[in-house]
């Protein structure tokens, strides 16, 4: 099944956003933040579309067939079958036109530490790769990644966390508890610097954690 509102895009930008698509998911499956056909990647085409991996998928073995164009509201332009959690690429592209493309990944730093952190968001300051997030400026200022209880049904989720949004601010990233990680950015180089800070941030979280258990 295909959309109904069918906006157009440039096949040329649609291949080159494929490939790229193709050899980050090469990265971050060796990073071992991809495991068994987990996350989902999308870079935005233009207003109204963005390219994003089909549902299922090795990510360590993309080929630009695995790639699909969809609309804003999450429908497929052609033959396919988008990503399960679609809905929340394009709740990010609606809200804001900056964001170019959007990562979610499964490390297990993060889905570790998101499972045992007990309050719903989790905030850093005092660390130096805090100015790895885009606007960033120093490690006194506080990084905030609210957690979510994880859903499978992707509306209700992308709709909280639209509302989390609107009340509390954007941020650079969310977690999902017990599940992963969506993070952004204006295009997939500032998009995967965001998810490298991250791993290495939760990362020391996690190490402190188990430094000062009693
Ligand atoms: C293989 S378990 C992970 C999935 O349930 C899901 O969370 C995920 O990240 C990948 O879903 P997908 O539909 O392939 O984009
Ligand atoms: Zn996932």
């Amino acid at each position: 099944m295909t959309a109904s509102n069918k906006p157009a895009f440039n096949k040329a930008d649609f291949q080159k956003a494929a490939e790229e698509l193709c050899r980050y998911g090469r990265i971050l499956y060796g990073n071992n933040w991809s495991p068994a056909t987990s996350s989902n990647y999308s870079v935005r085409l233009n207003d109204d579309v963005c390219a994003l991996t089909s549902s299922g998928k090795h990510k360590g073995e993309l080929t630009p067939e695995d790639i699909l164009a969809v609309n804003m509201q999450g429908e497929p332009l052609s033959e396919g079958r988008p990503s399960a959690e679609t809905g929340l690429h394009t709740q990010l592209y609606r809200r804001d036109h900056h964001i170019g493309a959007v990562l979610h990944t499964h490390s297990p730093t993060v889905v570790l530490l998101s499972q045992i952190w007990k309050d719903d968001a989790l905030s850093m300051t005092g660390w130096e790769l805090q100015k790895a997030f885009a606007g960033e400026t120093t490690h006194e200022g506080t990084v905030t990644f609210p957690i979510f209880p994880n859903d499978q049904d992707i509306d209700r989720l992308a709709g909280q966390v639209e509302q989390h949004m609107q009340q509390h601010g954007q941020g650079h990233a969310y977690l999902i508890r017990g599940h992963g990680v969506y993070t952004w950015g204006k295009d997939l180089a500032e998009c995967y610097r965001h998810l490298e800070a991250i791993e290495h941030l939760l990362g020391y979280q996690l190490e402190l954690l188990k430094i000062r258990q009693p």
